[in-house]
């Protein structure tokens, strides 16, 4: 699968906070269940490494690491079993490596030189990190407008509420959130059934 079929398989990536990886299976399971297939675990816990590998058990789930931010972690999480990478920055000493290694990758973007630093790398494929704080999507639709190639996926700040007016803008392929698993456990599942009709 390339980023851009990662990103196309549902239109809301749910951002994972895993505390115990004895949770992941279920959560994971509900996810899929409500139609969400692609699931980022970000490692920003001591449980995100085995919770990926958890995860990685359920069928149709396509699990991948995010908040990686050194080469030490991408190597981590692809022992773990992550299919993606995503980071909330670029950076060449980082993104050399993954687009070495032909991992699907999603990397965070904020600026116009930022995207440059991105295609010189060859990537077309964006997450817009952190989303609302950034300008919103006022901000994206400018900075889309010279990179008209590029398509992204926004993070930060939005909610089942705003994601409809992003994924109607043509760049943008998915948002990510976490508010899918936000709330009570029980609600995973409706949560994501709706998330994933968002944009249809
Ligand atoms: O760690 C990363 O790399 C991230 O993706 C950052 C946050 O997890 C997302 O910004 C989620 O944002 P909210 O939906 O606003 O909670």
């Amino acid at each position: 699968m390339t980023i851009e079929d990662i990103m196309r398989t549902s239109p809301v990536i749910p951002v994972l906070v895993i505390e115990d990886a004895a949770t992941a299976r279920p959560l994971a399971e509900a996810l899929v269940r409500g139609g969400l297939k692609v699931l980022e675990v970000t490692l920003r816990t001591p449980a995100a490494l085995d919770a990926i590998a958890e995860m990685k058990k359920v069928e149709g789930a396509i699990v991948g690491a995010g908040t990686v931010v050194s080469t030490q972690q991408f190597e981590q999480a692809i022992a773990a079993g992550s299919e993606f990478i995503v980071s909330p920055g670029l950076t060449e000493q980082l993104a050399e490596p993954i687009v070495n290694s032909q991992v699907p990758y999603l990397p965070g973007v904020a600026t116009a030189g930022d995207i440059m630093r991105g295609y010189a790398l060859g990537l077309r494929h964006f997450k817009f990190f952190p989303a609302e704080t950034s300008g919103g999507l006022k901000a994206l639709k400018a900075l889309a407008a010279p990179f008209y190639e590029a398509k992204f996926c926004p993070t930060g700040g939005i909610s089942e509420v705003t994601a409809p007016d992003w994924l109607a803008f043509d760049p943008v392929l998915c948002v990510g959130g976490s508010w899918v698993t936000g709330g009570a456990v029980a609600d995973v599942e409706a949560r994501a059934g709706a998330a994933a009709r968002l944009g249809r």
